[in-house]
């Protein structure tokens, strides 16, 4: 099981400071939609520049031109890239066929995908490398999470490995670890704690004695 750092608050000198506060207890930063947003892709450029013993995720969530925009994230030395479950499945098989060609790995965000089952075993044929659960943060403010739709998930899915996002703390954690995820996302868990470090460490803890 491996642990995600999710920064989507930050520019790219805060995430630095983050990253450079945990970073021996992750395995993946992830740059997240809002950071890319802002600052575009020189902010996975700078990460993986300074960081290069971790890997970086763009956290692009794309939704069209999946070959393109993966050939751009890849250039820019984004190791993991990430597409949407809800696009078609032209865009899922142009991203994971680019990625390829550029030694990449595709992660499929499930976010807001209604036939999750369905899709989930979809998606696993298309042979992305990580399908993701994700509550994002308009939902979270409502109080959902995505546990339950990690067991769904873990049921179905055979060929990729298995991701969860969205709102994970330190308090959810053993839930989550419960259902053995292979990749564990963690954000605000990390990052809107007072010592950054000491929560890094715990969670890191918590996940590897499993
Ligand atoms: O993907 C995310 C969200 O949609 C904003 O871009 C977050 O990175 C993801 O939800 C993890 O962050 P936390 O929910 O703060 O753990």
């Amino acid at each position: 099981m491996k642990l995600q750092l999710a920064l989507d608050l930050v520019n790219i000198q805060e995430a630095k400071e983050v990253v450079k506060e945990v970073q021996e207890y992750i395995d993946i930063v992830e740059i997240g939609t809002p950071v890319v947003i802002n600052e575009g892709l020189l902010a996975v450029k700078e990460i993986k520049e300074a960081f290069p013993n971790l890997d970086v995720l763009a956290d692009l969530k794309i939704m069209d031109a999946g070959a393109y925009e993966v050939m751009k994230a890849s250039e820019a030395g984004a190791d993991i890239i990430t597409v949407l479950g809800a696009t078609d499945d032209s865009t899922i098989r142009g991203a994971v066929e680019e990625s390829r060609k550029h030694g990449k790995k595709i992660l499929v965000d499930m976010i807001n995908v209604k036939n999750l089952e369905e899709r989930a075993r979809e998606v696993d044929a298309l042979g992305v490398d990580y399908i993701c659960v994700h509550t994002g943060y308009d939902l979270q403010a409502e109080g959902e999470n995505s546990f339950e739709q990690l067991r769904v998930i873990k049921n179905v899915v055979k060929n990729a490995k298995t991701a969860i996002a969205g709102g994970i703390k330190l308090a959810t954690l053993p839930e989550v670890i419960e259902a053995s995820p292979d990749l564990v996302i963690v954000g605000g868990g990390i990052t809107g704690q007072a010592d950054k470090r000491a929560a890094a460490a715990e969670i890191k803890r918590l996940i590897s004695a499993r």
